[in-house]
């Protein structure tokens, strides 16, 4: 493996108080995610996902166990250090776009480089880049009720990834498309990966968008259950998800077999 980029050893998550009643959702949770990789996490309903990438994303802390991310625990950071590490080294794409509606497309994916001071022409260069592999350099000046979701979720991983962030993380993020755009989406998202060597993390529902990682990472019962990478072949890949997903349990999406 290429250098680790995050790395979570014996993670637990036990939510609630001593007065009320406590639920483990996690339990000793190990992983190691290496540069360029594009991993996915499934998982049925309530298994702990999101929780898993919210601790992983330094936007929730363990109750116990350690994240290192380059080398460094996020969690020893001052709250003021942690936004820092935050905006400089991470990149945060989620289901409902989270863009800003009074700016237009361009200004929302330049905002992160605007408020550090960048010089334009830097600016204006790495806005040009990020267009081009997101396929959005014509609807730069729309705005954002303007442009169709897929394009939407396409202007929210550029600006999560504008400032080369060491790993991108997504939750869902194909959660709110049609499947058109859903595979658009995945295109570009495995682009950044292939074309720019981004570091990805996703957690999905969808079988037919997990089978753009190159690995995914099963989890029951907020335990790791399995694991499979990708060979050459998508299509066989997605049929694996589904195979392990089966012997996984739990309810998916129902997947249309025109997306695949
Ligand atoms: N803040 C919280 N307080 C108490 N319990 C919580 C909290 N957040 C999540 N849980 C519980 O922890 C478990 C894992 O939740 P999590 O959202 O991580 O699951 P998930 O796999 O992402 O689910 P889904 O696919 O439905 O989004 C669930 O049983 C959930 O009810």
């Amino acid at each position: 493996m290429k250098d680790t980029v995050l790395k979570a050893e014996g993670i637990a998550k036990i939510y609630g108080t001593k007065k009320q009643m406590l639920f483990k959702a996690l339990e000793d949770v190990h992983l190691q995610i290496g540069e360029g990789e594009f991993v996915g996490i499934m998982g049925p309903s309530g298994s702990g996902k999101t929780t898993l990438l919210n601790i992983l994303a330094t936007l929730d802390k363990p109750t116990s166990g350690r994240v290192q991310m380059n080398g460094v625990d996020p969690n020893a950071f001052s709250n003021k250090e942690l936004a820092l590490f935050r905006r400089r080294e991470l990149g945060f794409v989620f289901q409902d776009f989270n863009l800003l509606d009074t700016l237009s497309i361009k200004e929302n994916i330049i905002l992160p480089l605007v408020l550090d001071n960048m010089p334009i022409k830097e600016i204006e260069a790495r806005l040009k880049d990020s267009a081009d592999i997101l396929n959005i350099g014509e609807i730069l000046d729309k705005r954002t009720y303007e442009v169709s979701g897929g394009q939407k979720q396409r202007t929210a991983i550029a600006r999560a990834m504008i400032h080369k962030p060491s790993i991108l993380f997504a939750d869902e993020l194909t959660g709110s498309l049609d499947s058109k755009a859903a595979k658009d989406v995945m295109e570009s998202l495995e682009h950044l990966n292939v074309q720019r060597g981004s570091t990805i993390m996703m957690v999905t529902h969808d079988p037919f968008a997990a089978s753009y990682c190159k690995r995914i990472i099963f989890i029951r019962d907020g335990k790791l259950f399995s694991e499979i990478r990708r060979g050459a072949n998508r299509q066989a890949f997605f049929q694996q998800i589904l195979d392990s997903l089966s012997v996984l349990g739990g309810n998916y999406d129902e997947v249309s077999p025109a997306r695949y």
